[in-house]
């Protein structure tokens, strides 16, 4: 039960479990003035019963979403397991061009399929195939009907926020449809995200750019830059031996729930196990103008170590040369 003696619509057992312990992220009903201090603050909240996405909440079930979302293919990827870790294939090493990059095997397969193919899949999953998610932005071509809700969605409660916070252009709107218990492993993204949940629930576990060192971010010219390589599941806690003290927040989002995920802070997302397929569309803006202002704020550090590897690339040419360097100037000198 919840704090009004109302039955919870998810119990823990459907809740991975983690040797973590979490705060919870604070809900704040969307006419509140303090979801303004959160957002200057760059503090995660989560705005409760707003019309951002109302439309969506009264429309998009997944039978009006096979009916409407248009016959193109639509991006999805495919996973021998839950997990669903992004990665840039513009980073792979490309043999055949001899590009430059590393050799890399990817964990997911991108495939373009119709909407009809998809909901089947979902529908007629059962342990041991692949699991598959959609991810696909809504600004290409979808069907009319989802056009006429998306403009009805309440742009001008989200437009305030991105002008009163002084954030950078709407880059996309991506639409999300998982099978209960897809994951999106632990990575922070270089945007300010409204990330809207329409259907279903998902756990979103986040960290503040400060726990940069127990999250252990991949190289940035690595595939996964971005992307922590820790394993939720099974850390290992020799490698990443910091990884036990990261502290961190987490929210359960359901229908109507949007979370601020802010700029550069971490963000791990699953939807609950045995909670059915999952809806989410996501609002992401560019970060607004950073000005150097001391004492520096923890996203500006991980953006300034940010282009420290993407120099020193440049420079050395060779990735297996960043490394060996950087030791060299801290190792016994800075630490
Ligand atoms: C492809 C990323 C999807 C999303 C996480 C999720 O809902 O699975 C996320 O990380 C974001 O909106 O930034
Ligand atoms: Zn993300």
């Amino acid at each position: 039960m919840d704090g009004e003696g109302n039955k919870k619509p998810w119990d823990a057992s459907q809740l991975r479990k983690y040797d973590l312990t979490f705060d919870e992220i604070p809900r704040l009903h969307y006419k509140d003035p303090k979801i303004d201090e959160y957002i200057r603050a760059n503090k995660p909240v989560v705005i409760i019963e707003s019309n951002i996405i109302k439309p969506a909440l009264q429309r998009w079930t997944l039978e009006y979403l096979e009916k409407n979302l248009g016959q193109t293919g639509h991006t999805c990827f495919v996973s021998k397991n839950h997990q669903f870790k992004y990665y840039d294939d513009k980073k792979i090493y490309d043999k055949t061009n001899n590009t430059k990059g590393v050799e890399f095997t990817p964990p997911t397969k991108k495939v373009e399929m119709r909407i009809e193919d998809f909901m089947k899949r979902v529908k007629e999953w059962k342990k041991g195939d692949d699991r598959i998610y959609l991810q696909q932005s809504l600004t290409t071509s979808v069907g009319n009907n989802i056009v006429e809700d998306f403009v009805k969605f309440d742009w001008d409660y989200v437009n305030g926020k991105q002008a009163k916070h002084n954030w950078g252009p709407l880059t996309s709107n991506l639409l999300f449809i998982a099978m209960e218990g897809n994951q999106t492993p632990c990575h922070y993204d270089e945007q300010e995200n409204f990330f809207a949940q329409v259907q279903g629930y998902k756990r979103c576990i986040l960290f503040p750019p400060s726990q940069f060192e127990c999250l252990y971010p991949y190289p940035v010219h690595h595939p996964h830059d971005r992307q922590s390589m820790v394993d939720f599941e099974h850390p290992d806690n020799a490698k990443f031996p910091k990884f036990k003290d990261a502290k961190g927040c987490e929210a359960i989002v359901g229908p109507g729930d949007v979370l601020y995920i802010p700029i550069y802070w971490w963000h791990h997302i699953e939807s609950l196990m045995r909670g059915g397929p999952t809806t989410t569309v996501n609002f992401w803006y560019k970060g607004g103008p950073s000005t150097l202002e001391y004492p520096l704020k923890d996203h500006q550090k991980v953006a300034i170590s940010r282009n420290v590897e993407k120099m020193l690339l440049e420079v050395l040419q060779d990735p297996k040369e960043v490394g060996p360097l950087l030791s060299a100037m801290v190792l016994g000198r800075y630490t």
